[in-house]
């Protein structure tokens, strides 16, 4: 067995605002889009339009999206990531036979990575494997969530080891977990659909720069695919969540949603695969404006599948990326 006596797990998400007002919601925005790893436009520029532009019009806007998804106990990626977090801790813990230490940070917001990096050093951590919950490397996501714990280590004396885990596109587990629950949502309604696999975009210069995002996105897609047999015309791979006015990747999920039914497709399941945990992206984004978007254009039937979540395949896949990197001590 390993011996997981002085390890540690950070698991990392974006982060989320900690009420659903506009003020919580320009707090969790203004940190979030200073981060020059998200927008990396000069700061003498960005900074006053961020903030007497940006900020004061999208707050809002963005606020009554939030209420409208908000749970009983906060934000769904901040609940629903603590969910998944707990259930890869109990089952980290019954495999080691000990309580193993297992800690969520957000890039942006709380909790924070000093509050996590705390907590695993009182439970006598010196070794952390981070996890940034992302299944696609990007450097918007994944590098800003590394940036974040080098800093909350910038004064520390103690610095722990530490174990960046970098992206599980095309793991087994993942692709199996995806396609489980595509075939759950298949069996459920009775019948197969014409699959729209739907990623986060980002600009599309910061792939032409290096970013190897769109190709992680593109081996999901493609292996998903694989898994399940599609032929070429029964899946469609497109980006969401366009911010601004530059290029992002392409092609971008609201068009071709409006396009399908005039292609005689007119029934369709959506999964977010670059989403580990349901948020505003995909509860709100995808689930009702990209649905209204498909019916209003001739869409007949709409059905989003969730995220992984806390689901059993989720919570396995993340303990086997965690013992493959505790495995050189053991
Ligand atoms: C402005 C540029 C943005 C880039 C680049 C970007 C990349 C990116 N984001 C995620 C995952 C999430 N994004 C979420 C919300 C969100 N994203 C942006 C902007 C960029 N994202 C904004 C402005 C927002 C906030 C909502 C809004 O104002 O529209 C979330 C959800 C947060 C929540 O609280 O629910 C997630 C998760 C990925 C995976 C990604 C690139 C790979
Ligand atoms: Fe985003
Ligand atoms: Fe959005």
């Amino acid at each position: 067995m390993h011996n997981y006596s002085n390890y540690g797990v950070l698991m990392m998400n974006l982060g989320t605002p900690d009420g659903s007002e506009a003020s919580d919601v320009r707090r969790y925005l203004r940190e979030f889009l200073s981060d020059s790893r998200v927008v990396d436009v000069n700061p003498l520029i960005w900074q006053p339009l961020l903030n007497l532009v940006i900020l004061p019009f999208r707050s809002p806007k963005v606020a009554k999206v939030y209420q409208q998804v908000w749970m009983d106990e906060g934000s769904p990626l901040l609940v629903l990531s603590n969910r998944l977090k707990n259930n890869v801790k109990k089952a980290l813990s019954d495999k080691a036979g000990h309580t193993v230490p297992v800690e969520l940070a957000m890039t942006y917001g709380n909790p924070s990575v000093e509050s996590a990096a705390k907590a695993l050093r009182e439970q006598g951590v010196n070794n952390i494997i981070v996890i940034p919950m992302y299944p696609q490397f990007s450097s918007t996501t994944t590098a800003a969530a590394y940036d974040r714990v080098m800093l909350s280590l910038k004064k520390c004396p103690h610095w722990p080891s530490l174990q960046l885990l970098h992206d599980y596109a095309d793991h087994p587990m993942y692709i199996k977990a995806l396609a489980n629950s595509i075939r759950d949502q298949w069996d459920k309604q009775g019948e197969r659909r014409h699959l729209v696999l739907s990623y986060h975009g980002i600009p599309k210069r910061y792939v032409t720069n290096g970013d190897p995002y769109a190709r992680r996105c593109e081996k999901t897609s493609q292996l998903v695919a694989e898994e399940l047999e599609l032929g070429d015309h029964e899946w469609t791979h497109v980006y969401q969540s366009r911010f601004g006015r530059e290029e992002w990747l392409k092609p971008y999920a609201d068009a071709t949603l409006k396009a399908l039914p005039s292609m005689g497709i007119k029934k369709i399941n959506v999964i977010s695969p670059a989403f580990s945990i349901d948020c505003i992206e995909t509860l709100e984004e995808v689930t009702l404006e990209l649905g209204d978007e498909f019916k209003d254009n001739g869409g007949l039937a709409f059905d989003y599948i969730p995220a992984l979540n806390d689901t059993p395949d989720h919570v396995a896949l993340y303990v086997n990326l965690i013992e493959k990197n505790t495995q050189q001590w053991s």
